[in-house]
């Protein structure tokens, strides 16, 4: 497996916007894993969170991506998984904090809301921005053990 694998899925509300960022991480080297959906019949977003979710927590993907027409349904969908830090987020600087801080391995992009650039400016941050670590590490271990 190579260690710069992306999982991505959408539901029928993110499928365009999905096949954008599949050729946007090919272009730049990325193996990508498409999950679905591929055309617009309407599916359920959850379905294809928790597939997205599973490749990372198998270790066939190092992280994911979701789209849906808000990206709340498949933010939600994937953080009922302790291994996965979700984030939804709506520009390039949190994109930037949920890889800083968060160490997210998911991003969520709502396809309704977001112009494409956003969206695309958003998966750059994704890819190319590092977790801090420090002080943040021991907030994201609580995040696996809430009490
Ligand atoms: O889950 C969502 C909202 O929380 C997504 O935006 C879905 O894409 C949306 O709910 C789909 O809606 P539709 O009316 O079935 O197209």
């Amino acid at each position: 497996m190579s260690a710069k694998t992306i999982a991505i899925a959408a539901d029928h509300g993110g499928v365009e916007l999905k096949s954008t960022i599949v050729d946007q991480l090919a272009k730049q080297g990325f193996d990508v894993l498409d999950l679905g959906t591929d055309g617009s019949s309407s599916v359920d977003y959850p379905d294809f969170a928790y597939a997205v979710c599973k490749t990372i927590i198998e270790g066939k993907a190092q992280s994911g991506i979701l789209v849906c027409g808000s990206g709340i349904g498949m933010s939600i969908a994937a953080n009922r998984y302790p291994e996965i830090r979700a984030a939804l987020v709506h520009d390039r600087l949190s994109t930037e904090l949920s890889r800083q801080h968060n160490n997210a391995n998911v991003l969520c992009l709502g396809a309704r809301l977001l112009g494409v650039a956003t969206a695309q400016d958003c998966v750059e941050a994704f890819v190319s921005t590092k977790f801090e670590g420090g002080r943040h590490q021991g907030r994201i271990d609580k995040l696996s053990a809430p009490e």
